[in-house]
């Protein structure tokens, strides 16, 4: 087992930086994903990490080596890529044994660990057919097999599931995480896909153009976005902007034109993100974390927009509809089937708020009337 540490780096290409700043430690036997959207460093960065990209600034040590100007073959790292990069004219076996006989052990010996691997990978029975011959699956087992024969320190993992098909993605998902806690090995898994990384991670790394947005395990980002980018990017994007007095354990909520004023209680995970937030704040929620009422049969501890039904759809299980709020249409799933035109109260619970100074103030949202002990 061996950790990863990596410090203020800093790559570009060219004249334009693509990694800022990151600093990241992974400790021994943990499963890091890098999870952000297309093009913010995430392949960037674990090729740094393997040395096949030069960095500008900044360190990365290995199991306490530092190996910032180390050549890939000095790092102990093994990396499997979204197109498998594997031999074509090579069997199953030849190509898990390839870095073993690059590494001059015996024959005998690979024989062992490739056998070891076929077993581990569920390849029994296909070693001598071609890798041309297997499904997109078998393919990737292989690739996996091929970095874990050599024990690297870290296993790296460059969206490895994402030309396989959604059965197959999920199976090897569980697969790949089972095979990581069995075997104990430090990896670290780039993805574009939150449920991914989510299912499969110890902790989430979030990328956001070159610079770490949030480190923390999936519950942490999930119920606690450390910014507006975070939480949206994490589903929350829904956003309406309230304006907020934060009182002694409550964050009071001005009137505005589609909803009354309401008092939500602050607790552990109440309304994260609201201490800081006063004034003006943008309040992101998501669609399945909110529920629809009928306009007179409200709580009075949650928060209530007053809106209108302009769409529905089934994606399964439940029904969502966006429901306009003055200028505003937020996604919101219910149980209930509803029609378009509806008048309907959008119920959030503070739970489900997660609170950040507002960006700008938006029209619609400034409060008409202020409560009289907020004036
Ligand atoms: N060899 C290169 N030369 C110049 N620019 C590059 C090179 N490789 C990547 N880039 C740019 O660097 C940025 C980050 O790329 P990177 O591949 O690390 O992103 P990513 O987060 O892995 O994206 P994706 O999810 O689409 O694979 C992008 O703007 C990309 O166009």
């Amino acid at each position: 087992m061996a950790e990863l540490h990596v410090e203020d780096l800093t790559v570009a290409y060219g004249g334009s930086r693509v990694l800022d700043g990151v600093s990241l430690h992974v400790r021994p036997g943990e499963f890091v994903a890098l999870l952000g959207s297309s093009g913010c460093g995430k392949t960037t960065l674990l090729r740094a990490v393997s040395g096949f990209v030069p960095v500008d600034g900044g360190r990365i040590a290995i199991a306490g080596q530092d190996v910032t100007r180390a050549p890939p073959e000095r790092r102990d790292t093994a990396m499997v890529f979204q197109s498998y990069a594997l031999w074509p004219h090579m069997t199953t076996a030849q190509n898990i044994g390839y870095g073993l006989k690059l590494r001059r052990w015996p024959r005998p010996r690979i024989a062992e660990r490739v056998a070891e691997m076929l077993r581990l990978l569920k390849l029994d029975g296909l070693a001598d057919r071609n890798v041309t011959q297997l499904s997109g699956g078998q393919r990737q087992r292989v690739a996996l097999g091929r970095a874990l024969a050599v024990k690297p320190d870290i296993l790296l993992l460059d969206e490895p599931l994402s030309n396989l098909d959604a059965r197959i993605r999920l199976e090897l998902r569980h697969e790949i995480r089972a095979l990581q806690q069995r075997l104990g090995i430090t990896a670290v898994h780039v993805t574009h896909d939150r449920e991914e990384a989510m299912v499969m991670a110890d902790r989430i790394v979030i990328l956001n153009a070159g610079t770490i947005a949030q480190i923390g395990t999936p519950e942490e980002i999930y119920r606690r976005p450390a910014s507006p980018f975070v939480a949206s990017f994490l589903g929350a994007d829904n956003v309406v902007t309230l304006h907020a007095v934060r009182t002694a354990g409550a964050l009071e909520i001005a009137a505005g034109p589609d909803h009354d004023a309401v008092r939500l209680p602050l607790g552990d995970d109440r309304a994260y993100g609201a201490a800081t937030a006063e004034g003006p704040v943008d309040a992101h929620f998501r669609t399945e974390a909110a529920r629809l009422a009928a306009p007179g049969a409200v709580p009075a501890d949650a928060l209530v927009l007053r809106g209108r039904i302009t769409q529905t759809a089934y994606p399964g299980g439940r029904w969502r509809y966006g429901v306009a709020v003055g200028g505003t249409v937020f996604l919101v799933d219910d149980d209930e089937r509803r029609t378009v035109g509806d008048a309907v109260a959008i119920v959030i619970q503070p739970s489900a708020l997660h609170c950040f100074p507002a960006r700008r103030e938006r029209p619609e949202a400034t409060p008409t009337i202020w409560p009289n002990h907020l004036a």
